[in-house]
Protein backbone atom coordinates (compact mmCIF):
# COMPACT_ATOMS: atom_id res chain seq x y z
CA UNK A 1 0.00 0.00 0.00
CA UNK A 2 0.73 3.63 -0.89
CA UNK A 3 0.47 5.38 2.73
CA UNK A 4 0.35 9.39 2.23
CA UNK A 5 0.91 10.79 5.96
CA UNK A 6 0.03 14.21 5.01
CA UNK A 7 -0.06 16.34 8.29
CA UNK A 8 3.68 15.24 8.27
CA UNK A 9 4.72 17.93 6.02
CA UNK A 10 3.44 21.38 7.21
CA UNK A 11 0.07 22.90 5.54
CA UNK A 12 -3.38 24.68 6.24
CA UNK A 13 -4.56 21.11 6.73
CA UNK A 14 -3.06 21.61 10.20
CA UNK A 15 -5.11 24.47 10.97
CA UNK A 16 -8.61 22.40 10.17
CA UNK A 17 -7.10 19.12 11.84
CA UNK A 18 -6.55 21.35 14.71
CA UNK A 19 -10.05 22.37 15.19
CA UNK A 20 -11.83 18.99 14.89
CA UNK A 21 -9.76 17.62 17.41
CA UNK A 22 -10.53 20.51 19.39
CA UNK A 23 -13.15 19.81 22.43
CA UNK A 24 -14.19 23.36 22.34
CA UNK A 25 -14.19 23.85 18.94
CA UNK A 26 -15.80 20.78 17.60
CA UNK A 27 -19.03 21.19 19.62
CA UNK A 28 -19.68 23.63 16.61
CA UNK A 29 -20.98 20.91 14.68
CA UNK A 30 -21.74 23.25 11.24
CA UNK A 31 -17.83 23.79 11.47
CA UNK A 32 -17.03 20.07 11.87
CA UNK A 33 -19.15 19.36 9.21
CA UNK A 34 -17.31 22.06 6.82
CA UNK A 35 -13.40 21.24 8.46
CA UNK A 36 -14.08 17.80 7.08
CA UNK A 37 -15.39 18.59 3.73
CA UNK A 38 -12.33 21.11 3.45
CA UNK A 39 -10.04 18.32 4.43
CA UNK A 40 -11.78 16.27 2.07
CA UNK A 41 -11.14 18.90 -0.50
CA UNK A 42 -7.34 18.76 0.30
CA UNK A 43 -6.72 15.09 0.56
CA UNK A 44 -8.58 15.16 -3.06
CA UNK A 45 -6.29 17.58 -4.41
CA UNK A 46 -3.46 15.73 -3.17
CA UNK A 47 -4.86 12.22 -4.47
CA UNK A 48 -5.33 13.97 -8.07
CA UNK A 49 -2.03 14.68 -8.29
CA UNK A 50 -1.61 10.14 -8.73
CA UNK A 51 -4.29 10.16 -11.33
CA UNK A 52 -4.17 9.34 -14.82
CA UNK A 53 -3.87 12.49 -17.45
CA UNK A 54 -5.26 12.86 -21.20
CA UNK A 55 -3.65 15.94 -23.37
CA UNK A 56 -6.47 18.02 -24.56
CA UNK A 57 -7.35 21.39 -26.25
CA UNK A 58 -9.00 24.20 -24.80
CA UNK A 59 -10.75 27.05 -26.80
CA UNK A 60 -10.47 30.21 -25.21
CA UNK A 61 -11.79 33.82 -26.55
CA UNK A 62 -8.44 34.09 -27.65
CA UNK A 63 -6.53 31.08 -29.08
CA UNK A 64 -6.26 27.53 -28.24
CA UNK A 65 -3.83 25.84 -25.54
CA UNK A 66 -3.09 22.32 -24.69
CA UNK A 67 -3.58 21.31 -21.11
CA UNK A 68 -3.66 17.58 -19.18
CA UNK A 69 -7.24 16.83 -18.19
CA UNK A 70 -7.90 13.81 -15.69
CA UNK A 71 -8.73 10.77 -18.09
CA UNK A 72 -10.30 8.16 -14.94
CA UNK A 73 -13.65 7.60 -13.98
CA UNK A 74 -14.11 8.12 -10.77
CA UNK A 75 -16.30 6.53 -7.96
CA UNK A 76 -16.77 8.27 -4.56
CA UNK A 77 -18.06 5.78 -2.06
CA UNK A 78 -18.19 7.09 1.42
CA UNK A 79 -19.40 5.13 4.57
CA UNK A 80 -22.72 6.45 6.57
CA UNK A 81 -22.77 8.76 8.86
CA UNK A 82 -19.52 10.19 9.14
CA UNK A 83 -18.46 9.83 5.16
CA UNK A 84 -21.29 12.21 4.18
CA UNK A 85 -19.21 15.48 4.54
CA UNK A 86 -15.81 14.16 3.26
CA UNK A 87 -18.08 12.75 0.42
CA UNK A 88 -19.34 16.40 -0.21
CA UNK A 89 -15.49 17.87 0.33
CA UNK A 90 -14.32 15.58 -2.77
CA UNK A 91 -17.71 15.85 -4.87
CA UNK A 92 -16.75 19.74 -4.55
CA UNK A 93 -13.89 19.23 -6.89
CA UNK A 94 -14.62 15.79 -8.81
CA UNK A 95 -17.34 16.93 -10.13
CA UNK A 96 -18.04 13.93 -12.96
CA UNK A 97 -17.82 11.29 -10.72
CA UNK A 98 -20.39 8.44 -9.82
CA UNK A 99 -21.35 7.81 -6.40
CA UNK A 100 -21.99 5.33 -3.93
CA UNK A 101 -22.99 5.03 -0.46
CA UNK A 102 -23.06 2.48 1.95
CA UNK A 103 -23.84 1.81 5.33
CA UNK A 104 -21.02 0.41 8.18
CA UNK A 105 -21.83 0.64 11.71
CA UNK A 106 -20.47 -1.34 15.02
CA UNK A 107 -22.91 -3.19 16.68
CA UNK A 108 -22.20 -3.73 20.38
CA UNK A 109 -24.01 -6.79 22.13
CA UNK A 110 -25.19 -5.68 24.97
CA UNK A 111 -22.75 -3.36 26.91
CA UNK A 112 -20.11 -6.04 25.41
CA UNK A 113 -16.72 -3.70 24.32
CA UNK A 114 -16.22 -6.32 21.18
CA UNK A 115 -18.10 -5.14 18.21
CA UNK A 116 -19.22 -6.01 15.13
CA UNK A 117 -19.54 -4.49 11.89
CA UNK A 118 -23.22 -4.35 10.22
CA UNK A 119 -23.40 -3.87 6.46
CA UNK A 120 -27.14 -2.67 6.07
CA UNK A 121 -27.53 -0.28 2.77
CA UNK A 122 -25.63 -0.03 -0.12
CA UNK A 123 -25.93 1.90 -3.48
CA UNK A 124 -23.29 1.57 -6.12
CA UNK A 125 -22.55 1.96 -10.01
CA UNK A 126 -20.72 -0.51 -11.77
CA UNK A 127 -17.20 -0.59 -10.50
CA UNK A 128 -15.34 -2.51 -13.56
CA UNK A 129 -12.03 -0.60 -14.67
CA UNK A 130 -13.07 2.57 -12.35
CA UNK A 131 -11.11 4.38 -9.92
CA UNK A 132 -12.96 3.78 -6.67
CA UNK A 133 -12.29 6.08 -4.11
CA UNK A 134 -13.51 4.95 -0.05
CA UNK A 135 -13.95 7.67 2.31
CA UNK A 136 -14.68 7.76 5.82
CA UNK A 137 -13.15 10.26 8.41
CA UNK A 138 -11.80 7.80 11.18
CA UNK A 139 -10.26 4.23 10.17
CA UNK A 140 -9.62 3.15 13.95
CA UNK A 141 -9.52 -1.01 13.76
CA UNK A 142 -10.39 -0.54 10.11
CA UNK A 143 -13.14 -3.18 10.26
CA UNK A 144 -15.33 -0.66 8.64
CA UNK A 145 -12.94 -0.33 5.66
CA UNK A 146 -12.50 -3.96 4.78
CA UNK A 147 -15.95 -4.77 5.46
CA UNK A 148 -17.13 -1.82 2.99
CA UNK A 149 -14.59 -3.46 0.38
CA UNK A 150 -15.85 -6.96 0.72
CA UNK A 151 -19.16 -6.16 -0.02
CA UNK A 152 -18.19 -3.89 -3.44
CA UNK A 153 -16.78 -7.21 -5.00
CA UNK A 154 -19.95 -8.07 -6.53
CA UNK A 155 -20.05 -4.84 -8.46
CA UNK A 156 -17.12 -5.28 -10.74
CA UNK A 157 -13.15 -4.62 -9.97
CA UNK A 158 -11.80 -1.41 -10.15
CA UNK A 159 -8.35 -0.79 -11.81
CA UNK A 160 -7.10 1.61 -9.03
CA UNK A 161 -8.33 2.13 -5.34
CA UNK A 162 -7.81 5.13 -2.95
CA UNK A 163 -8.92 5.20 0.58
CA UNK A 164 -9.50 8.56 2.44
CA UNK A 165 -9.71 9.05 5.74
CA UNK A 166 -8.83 11.87 8.31
CA UNK A 167 -7.49 10.75 11.26
CA UNK A 168 -6.20 6.52 11.45
CA UNK A 169 -4.99 4.89 14.41
CA UNK A 170 -1.57 2.74 13.39
CA UNK A 171 -3.33 -0.37 13.81
CA UNK A 172 -6.17 -0.02 11.42
CA UNK A 173 -3.67 1.41 9.39
CA UNK A 174 -1.96 -1.82 9.66
CA UNK A 175 -5.02 -3.64 9.10
CA UNK A 176 -6.08 -2.06 5.78
CA UNK A 177 -2.37 -2.55 4.77
CA UNK A 178 -3.20 -6.60 4.97
CA UNK A 179 -6.62 -6.49 3.43
CA UNK A 180 -6.21 -4.21 0.46
CA UNK A 181 -4.62 -5.25 -3.11
CA UNK A 182 -1.03 -3.87 -2.67
CA UNK A 183 -1.18 -1.02 -5.07
CA UNK A 184 -4.05 0.56 -2.90
CA UNK A 185 -3.23 4.54 -2.33
CA UNK A 186 -4.24 5.61 1.43
CA UNK A 187 -4.87 9.36 2.07
CA UNK A 188 -4.50 9.97 5.57
CA UNK A 189 -4.28 13.74 7.34
CA UNK A 190 -3.25 12.37 10.56
CA UNK A 191 -2.11 8.94 12.14
CA UNK A 192 -2.70 8.61 15.87
CA UNK A 193 -0.96 5.77 17.48
CA UNK A 194 -3.23 4.42 20.52
CA UNK A 195 -6.52 2.82 20.12
CA UNK A 196 -8.69 2.43 23.00
CA UNK A 197 -10.56 -0.76 24.36
CA UNK A 198 -14.16 0.28 22.83
CA UNK A 199 -12.42 1.40 19.68
CA UNK A 200 -12.08 4.71 19.67
CA UNK A 201 -8.44 6.47 18.27
CA UNK A 202 -6.72 7.74 21.24
CA UNK A 203 -6.54 10.99 21.00
CA UNK A 204 -8.69 11.35 17.92
CA UNK A 205 -11.47 13.68 18.21
CA UNK A 206 -14.18 11.48 19.65
CA UNK A 207 -17.45 9.90 17.70
CA UNK A 208 -17.15 11.47 14.50
CA UNK A 209 -20.83 10.42 13.11
CA UNK A 210 -22.27 12.47 16.37
CA UNK A 211 -20.23 15.15 16.02
CA UNK A 212 -21.56 15.85 12.43
CA UNK A 213 -24.95 14.72 13.02
CA UNK A 214 -25.49 14.46 17.44
CA UNK A 215 -26.20 11.54 19.46
CA UNK A 216 -28.27 8.46 18.05
CA UNK A 217 -29.97 6.25 20.51
CA UNK A 218 -27.99 2.62 20.47
CA UNK A 219 -30.40 -0.05 20.16
O1 LIG B 1 -12.14 1.46 11.53
P1 LIG B 1 -13.34 1.03 12.32
O2 LIG B 1 -12.99 0.40 13.62
O3 LIG B 1 -14.27 0.19 11.53
O4 LIG B 1 -14.10 2.34 12.81
C1 LIG B 1 -14.36 3.40 12.02
C2 LIG B 1 -15.83 3.56 11.80
O5 LIG B 1 -16.45 4.10 12.97
C3 LIG B 1 -17.17 5.27 12.62
O6 LIG B 1 -18.48 5.00 12.29
P2 LIG B 1 -19.59 4.69 13.39
O7 LIG B 1 -19.74 3.21 13.56
O8 LIG B 1 -19.30 5.47 14.62
O9 LIG B 1 -20.92 5.18 12.68
P3 LIG B 1 -21.47 6.67 12.47
O10 LIG B 1 -20.72 7.28 11.33
O11 LIG B 1 -22.91 6.47 12.16
O12 LIG B 1 -21.28 7.43 13.77
C4 LIG B 1 -16.38 5.79 11.45
O13 LIG B 1 -17.05 6.72 10.69
C5 LIG B 1 -16.03 4.53 10.70
O14 LIG B 1 -17.05 4.13 9.81
O1 LIG C 1 -12.27 7.26 17.36
C1 LIG C 1 -13.21 6.89 16.64
C2 LIG C 1 -13.32 5.58 16.18
C3 LIG C 1 -14.37 5.23 15.39
N1 LIG C 1 -15.28 6.16 15.08
C4 LIG C 1 -15.20 7.44 15.51
O2 LIG C 1 -16.05 8.26 15.19
N2 LIG C 1 -14.17 7.76 16.30
MG1 LIG D 1 -19.97 7.14 15.14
Amino acid sequence: MHIHHLSKENSILNQFISEIRNIKVQKDSMRFRRNIERIGEILGYEMSKTLNYEPKTVTTPLGETAIDIIDDQIVLCSVLRAGVPLHTGLLNYFDTAENAFISAYRHHKGDSESFEIVVEYLACPDLENKTLVLADPMLATGQSFASTFNALKSFGTPKDIHLISVIGAQKGVEYVVEHFPEQTHLWVASIDSELNDRGYIIPGLGDAGDLAFGKKLQH
